[in-house]
């Protein structure tokens, strides 16, 4: 491999937004770390992408998975980055030809955070409370526990968030926990169990996406890998390729692993919460890509035509 220098950098490629750079800072650090080598031999390029650039609009509306990640596929294609960090949480399940999600850092916390000025958990919530969340998968399981809760579309980074909350437009919101943790954010943590509220597939993982054929990315990215996460987020995403998982329909999937087997919790909803299709799957690691797709497509049958 020939190694990248300060004057031919590897080009880490990454959104914008405060999360992104944290993300692709990270992916540096372990880069560095890994081959003994100075940081300035990686340069983090920043490519404006469709869903920070639309501030005002739901995601839903501006149109399906790849918001955040289409420019970035393009940016790697015409070879002006090398590799591109993802929140594997956004990347669409199918990949332009040629592009490859090689590599996955180990997973962050899964859950979703409760955020609040005024009340410590999500049942503590007066009645007709209205909560702030632009997720629909959020927003559908907050209404399937409590039909009483209204809600406002909330978007934009987590202090445009609580500045939301402070102008009175919410009582509360939900966020990643592994956001909060990436920014530093602690002090925001209030982890949701997934038992009471599933997360997004692929939450908490980041991953790194490349050109299929480039040797000196793929040996680069090579120690970064972490296997066990690599496999639970393709379980989960097997899950959701089932399931077509345009950003329209809420949807839950987490994968644990635990002693040689695979455990996958999903779930599909309606958008008002009024109807849930929810179970759970276990299989040995070899079979658990396979159950992951079989789980969806059992969720779907479930659900009848015209579910989703
Ligand atoms: N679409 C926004 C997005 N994409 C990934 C994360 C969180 C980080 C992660 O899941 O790895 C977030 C913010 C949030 O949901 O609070």
């Amino acid at each position: 491999m020939t190694e990248p220098t300060p004057d031919s950098p590897l080009k880490i490629g990454t959104r914008g937004s405060p999360l992104a750079l944290a993300q692709a800072h990270e992916v540096r650090g372990r880069l560095a770390t890994a081959h003994s080598l100075p940081e300035d031999c990686f340069a983090i390029t920043v490519i404006q992408t469709t869903g920070d650039a639309v501030q005002d609009r739901p995601l839903s509306e501006i149109g399906g998975k790849g918001l955040f990640t289409k420019e970035l596929e393009a940016a790697l294609i015409d070879r002006r980055i090398d590799i591109a960090v993802h929140s594997t949480k956004d990347v669409a399940n199918l990949l332009p030809d040629g592009l490859t999600l090689s590599t996955f850092l180990p997973r962050e916390d899964v859950r979703d955070s409760f955020i609040s000025r005024k009340y410590a958990t999500f049942d503590a919530l007066p009645q007709g409370s209205v909560v702030g969340t632009s997720s629909i998968r959020r927003r559908a399981q907050m209404a399937a526990r409590r039909p009483d809760l209204r809600f406002v579309e909330f978007r934009g980074n987590v202090q445009t968030r609580l500045a939301k909350l402070d102008a009175g437009l919410a009582v509360a919101t939900l966020l990643a926990c592994a956001g909060l943790n990436r920014l530093g954010q602690t002090d925001l943590l209030n982890p949701i169990p997934p038992e009471t509220m599933l997360p997004a597939v692929a939450q908490g993982a980041i991953s790194i996406e490349q050109r299929a054929d480039d040797a000196q990315a793929s040996a680069l990215l090579a120690p970064l890998n972490d296997a066990d996460s690599a496999l639970v987020v393709a379980v989960e995403r097997a899950f959701l390729a089932e399931l077509d998982g345009s950003c329209r329909t809420p949807i839950g999937g987490l994968a644990q692993m635990q002693d040689g087997h695979v455990t996958l919790r999903g779930e599909i909803l309606k958008p008002d919460g009024s109807i849930t299709h929810s179970d759970t799957w276990r299989a040995p690691c070899a079979d658990a890509v396979e159950m992951g797709a079989a789980a969806g497509r059992e969720l779907l049958r479930r659900a009848g035509p015209g579910f989703l």
